[in-house]
């Protein structure tokens, strides 16, 4: 079995002084360390044994307790009731094989070694002798006098680099080698004076533990049923594992036949198969934190149970699952008997109401009740409870986590979220909260980061369309929308929804008096007049703009694109302008006269502040309105959608309309989109939010371009 090992507290009567032993040992577990060993030098094995004892007692199964090379001594406490998980053996205490084998099997057994040689030494050991090696002295320490060279924690690194087993550093180890032991392959932090001769040794361990958590990716398991729909259960426990920064694993209780209406069957395998899955997992990994869900029946909670006594990891997070969303009962009522007794194994319980109300016996009537209940209960198991508001009517959704033990009372505030997908809310917000703890967040901080993580899935879960009934939430969602996590998302559906994030201003194009009257021929001489003279004001400042695209761009053949299309922009539609402006005179002499409209310059000064302030990727987007939205309106005029008349060679805008639907810009107008959409789907999201941004306000200033005539020019 691998205990927790991230943070090993050794004793030294010397340094616990007059507070003693059992008292910083006490202490110290209070703050969460997990493994204790008993190091005395001096004591007989009697006094050795009935130390064991009383630390026994004082532990109460919070811990595993090992003792320093007295293997005697061990089997003596145990003799006496104490409960008393192995020993901890120096290169020259006791053989480790003759200890495994006084100790039996389950025993827990650690070995000191030192040098290459004592690591080869361990390797030669049949395997299951040794459970975890302590690795040092790290920095010169005085709790042992005869230390040995010592390593640093490169030394260390180079040690522990190929060994197979966990091994903790020890010997001189200060907090602030937390993050760089981790990260050297420590398995944990042997402590010795840290902690014996700190002033408050709770929180010298705390502070540890906050360290070495926030340090490393927690390995967090699951310990539910499936839901093959993949909105409860295992599957959103690892969900919401990953996405709250964790490594996910999971052991089976049940299989479900279920999905968003409800449960249709539940499958319970031998509980002797999950404990097969909880020891393989458990032999192997060291395990940051459980969460246990769905456990069926009294046969699996015992297994749990039992499980639970041998491991002692560091965190549980007990979600009593009783019912689906659903309303369908998921945990028969002799287990929810049993359910009791693993409530004082967990460290935080999250009942919803109805679990509230089953657990504490008694009917909730409303928030204030629940609250209530939920401090009794956390009084009466020790453990923390988090009572979940999801089930309330009205508006309200609070949550609040009470731990009578460390005096701590929170709640937490939020208005329901208008969505169905509900589903597995429970589960993934306990599995978000055993990731967070695991993280080194406090319980508090924990159960707002995890909330905070529900509430952006819940508000994101609409995008899924998962099922007919309550859907489940989007663990990911808000990751994909900040751009952490997003795939490469598909150009195509890139491309569609740009085209419909401005289709409210291409529907106001089309209701433009100024386009109606275009296609049918009726438009006012001088209302287009005054639109040409505008657009070849335009045309001439947004070649400038398309040779800057073409400047930056990243390949040659957009850079001859852009090039093109800044030439096309002053050559072919520029002749088109001449040929209504001043037929034969000097285009330049009438063309460009006209003073910029305000529509004009405000286009342009959007087109120069993103062409000469951002990137290529934000300048292409800008530029793509004039491309995409005339060739949308020209091809669309040119097929009769506004009238037939539209297609008359004797339309008097005819050769407008025939620059605008000829193929060839609609096909630069394609090469174009799948430039804009290339460089969209190679960004991060907030690049990609920027080039939308400036897509869409371009796409406005078309709109008032078109529309300016009719604000400058009275009617005719
Ligand atoms: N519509 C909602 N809007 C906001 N928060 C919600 C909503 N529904 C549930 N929650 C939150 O989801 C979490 C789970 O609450 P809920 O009462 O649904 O647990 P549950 O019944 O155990 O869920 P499950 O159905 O997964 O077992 C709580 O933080 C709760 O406040
Ligand atoms: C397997 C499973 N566990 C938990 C829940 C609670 O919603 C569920 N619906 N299904
Ligand atoms: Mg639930």
């Amino acid at each position: 079995m691998i205990a927790d090992l991230s943070l090993y507290l050794v004793t030294d009567p010397g340094l616990c002084g007059e507070r003693g032993v059992v008292e910083t040992v006490r202490l110290a577990i209070d703050g969460g360390v997990r493994i204790v060993q008993l190091r005395d030098k001096i004591a007989t094995d009697a006094e050795t044994a009935d130390q064991l004892v009383e630390l026994s007692r004082v532990i109460d199964g919070r811990a595993i307790l090992l003792v320093n090379d007295r293997v005697d001594a061990a089997l003596a406490a145990r003799a006496r009731g104490a409960r008393v998980d192995g020993v901890h053996l120096g290169q020259g205490d006791a053989s480790v094989l003759r200890a495994r084998e006084r100790l039996g099997a389950e025993a827990i057994i650690g070995l000191t070694a030192n040098t290459p040689d004592h690591f080869d030494a361990v390797a030669a050991l049949p395997a299951g002798v040794v459970d975890y090696l302590g690795v040092g002295v790290i920095r010169p320490t005085d709790t042992k006098p005869d230390h040995p060279p010592v390593l640093g924690i490169d030394g260390f690194r180079s040690l522990v680099d190929t060994c197979a087993l966990p091994c903790v550093a020890i010997g001189g180890v200060d907090i602030d080698d937390t993050e760089r032991l981790r990260d050297a392959g420590a398995a944990g932090l042997a402590v010795v004076s840290a902690i014996c001769a700190a002033v408050d040794p709770k929180q010298t361990a705390q502070s540890f533990l906050r360290r070495w958590r926030a340090s490393g990716t927690p390995r967090v398991l699951s310990i539910a049923g499936s839901d093959p729909s993949g909105g409860a259960g295992i599957q959103a426990d690892l969900k919401s594992i990953a996405a709250n920064g964790g490594y996910g694993m999971a052991a089976l209780t049940a299989l479900t036949a279920q999905n968003t209406v409800g449960v249709r069957a539940v499958h319970v395998p031998p509980a002797e198969f999950l404990r097969e899955q909880l020891d393989a997992i458990s032999d192997d990994i060291v395990i940051d934190a459980v969460k246990i869900g769905m456990l069926a029946n009294a046969d699996v909670i015992r297994a749990v149970s039992d499980w639970l006594d041998a491991m002692r990891p560091p965190i549980v997070v007990l979600d009593p699952v009783m019912v689906a969303t659903s309303g369908d009962r998921l945990l028969d009522r002799e287990a929810e008997v049993a359910l009791r007794g693993l409530l004082e194994r967990a460290h935080v319980v999250t009942p919803n109401l109805a679990e509230l109300a089953a657990l504490a016996d008694h009917p909730i009537d409303g928030w204030d009740d629940a609250l209530a209940a939920a401090a009794a209960l956390s009084d009466r198991v020790g453990a923390a409870v988090l009572v979940k508001g999801g089930h309330l009517d009205g508006d309200d959704v609070p949550d609040a986590v009470i731990d009578a033990a460390d005096g701590v009372s929170r709640g937490y505030p939020g208005a329901r979220i208008a969505t169905r997908n509900t589903h597995g809310t429970g589960c993934s917000l306990s599995s978000a909260l055993a990731t967070r703890l695991a993280r080194g967040e406090s319980l508090t901080d924990a159960v707002a980061s995890a909330r905070s993580w529900l509430r952006e899935s819940l508000t994101e879960s609409d995008a899924l369309h998962v099922g007919r009934g309550h859907g489940p939430i989007n663990h990911f969602g808000g990751l994909w929308r900040r751009g952490g996590l997003e795939t490469t998302p598909d150009r195509a559906r890139l491309r569609d929804q740009w085209w419909e994030r401005i289709a409210h201003l291409r529907a106001d194009i089309d209701e433009l008096p100024f386009v109606g009257a275009l296609a049918d021929g009726t438009l006012d001489r001088e209302w287009f007049l005054f639109y040409l003279r505008q657009d070849a004001l335009y045309l001439r400042e947004y070649a400038r703009v398309l040779a800057e695209a073409s400047r930056l761009a990243p390949s040659p053949h957009e850079q001859a694109f852009w090039a093109e299309s800044a030439h096309g922009a002053i050559a072919g539609e520029l002749e088109l302008h001449a040929s209504w402006l001043t037929p034969g005179a000097g285009v330049e002499a009438e063309t460009f006269a006209a003073d910029p409209a305000p529509a004009t310059v405000a286009y342009l000064d959007h087109l120069r502040s993103v062409a000469f302030g951002a990137d290529y990727a934000e300048l292409i987007a800008a530029v793509l309105p004039c491309f995409w939205l005339y060739t949308d309106l020209g091809t669309r005029l040119h097929a009769g959608a506004f009238g037939e008349y539209a297609r008359d060679p004797q339309h008097p805008y005819a050769s407008w309309l025939a620059t605008y639907a000829d193929p060839a810009f609609e096909a630069a107008t394609e090469q174009a989109v799948g430039y804009v959409m290339d460089a969209a789907a190679q960004s991060d999201a907030p690049r990609r939010r920027r080039m939308l941004r400036a897509f869409e306000v371009s796409s406005a200033h078309e709109l008032a371009f078109f529309a300016a005539p009719a604000l400058h020019v009275p009617a005719g």
